[in-house]
C-alpha cells in the first residue's frame, strides 16, 4: 500500500473519545501540515493545549460545544452528513492556548494544525462564512466549500478547504501542483485529504506524481481515509455512481495558495 495513503483506525483517548487519524511531522513527510480525526461521543469531552501550531477546529458532522477558556461557542455544526452539501461552522485557535471541545451530540471533528507565532484571536468561522464556488465544466465539476482561505486573514499558515466531486467527476483536475516556493509563479504547499465516499463502499483514485515521476502513485481510496500530499500533482477520479467529498489542509512557508497546472492537460481549461 502507499506510504502516502493512511487507513482508519480507531484508538480511544479518553471514554468516548477515539482518534482516527493522526498526522504529525514524526509520523509523516509532512512538515508544515499536521491533522487528526477524531469522534467524540454523546458528551464526550477532549482537551489540547497547543504549542508553536495554529488549529482550525471543524464541525464535520454533529453538534459541539467549544472554548479556548476566554470564549464559548455554543452547538456549533451544521449537519449530521457531510453529504448534505451544506457548509460547516469552525473555530479557529491560535498559538500558545489551549481548547476544549464538547460533544453536544455524537460528532466527529477534524483538527487541522499549522505553524504559528504570532497569536492570532480565536475566531468563529461561522457555516455562512464559507464561500462557495462551483468550479469547473464537462466531468470536472465540483462544489467548493472555502472554511479557511488565503484571502481570509484569521490564520498564519493554515489553509482549509471541503470539495464535494459528483459522480463520474474528476476534481483537482486539470492536475496542478503547489510545491515550489516560487512565487508569484507557485507557492509551497503541503496538503492532506480526508475522504468520505456516498454510498460508504465506495472508492475515487487519487493519483500523486512529480514532473520527472520520481514519486508517481496511484491510489484506490476509500471513504474514511486520508492521503498525504508532500509534493506533485493530485487529480482525484470519482467512479460512475458515487459522490466523493474531501476535506484538504494545506500550508507551508507562506499562506498564498498559487498552483501551477500540468501543461500537458492545460488544453482541459479552454475547452468552450
Ligand atoms: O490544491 C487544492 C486541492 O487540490 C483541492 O482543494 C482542489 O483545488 C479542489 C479542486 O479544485 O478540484
Amino acid at each position: 500500500m502507499s506510504k502516502l495513503l493512511r487507513k482508519p483506525n480507531q484508538v480511544e483517548v479518553a471514554p468516548g473519545v477515539k482518534v482516527i487519524h493522526e498526522v504529525t511531522s514524526e509520523n509523516s513527510p509532512l512538515e508544515y501540515v499536521a491533522m487528526k480525526v477524531v469522534d467524540l461521543a454523546l458528551g464526550a469531552s477532549y482537551r489540547e493545549e497547543l504549542g508553536k501550531v495554529e488549529c482550525c477546529i471543524v464541525a464535520l458532522t454533529g453538534k459541539i460545544n467549544v472554548t479556548d477558556q476566554q470564549e464559548t461557542f455554543d452547538e456549533i455544526g451544521t449537519r449530521e452528513s457531510v453529504f448534505e452539501k451544506k457548509p460547516t461552522d469552525s473555530v479557529y485557535v491560535s498559538n500558545d492556548r489551549t481548547f476544549a471541545v464538547e460533544a453536544v451530540t455524537e460528532a466527529r471533528i477534524i483538527l487541522c494544525y499549522s505553524p504559528s507565532e504570532k497569536q492570532l484571536p480565536t475566531r468563529l468561522i461561522k457555516a455562512e462564512d464559507n464561500s462557495i464556488e462551483h468550479r469547473g465544466k464537462y466531468n470536472n465539476k465540483r462544489l467548493v466549500h472555502n472554511i479557511l482561505p488565503d484571502s481570509d486573514p484569521s490564520a498564519n499558515s493554515l489553509l482549509v478547504v471541503e470539495v464535494f466531486t459528483e459522480s463520474g467527476n474528476w476534481s483537482s483536475y486539470p492536475p496542478h501542483k503547489h510545491d515550489q516556493d516560487n512565487l508569484p509563479h507557485e507557492s509551497f504547499l503541503e496538503e492532506t485529504y480526508y475522504h468520505e465516499m456516498n454510498p460508504r463502499q465506495g472508492f475515487v483514485f487519487q493519483r500523486v506524481y512529480t514532473d520527472d515521476r520520481s514519486l508517481d502513485e496511484t491510489m484506490a481510496v476509500e471513504n474514511g481515509d486520508v492521503v498525504l500530499v508532500p509534493v506533485g500533482y493530485h487529480p482525484v477520479a470519482v467512479p460512475d455512481g458515487y459522490e466523493s467529498y474531501y476535506l484538504n489542509i494545506m500550508a507551508g512557508p507562506k499562506r498564498i495558495w498559487k498552483f501551477h497546472n500540468e501543461p500537458a492537460h492545460e488544453w482541459i481549461l479552454e475547452r468552450k
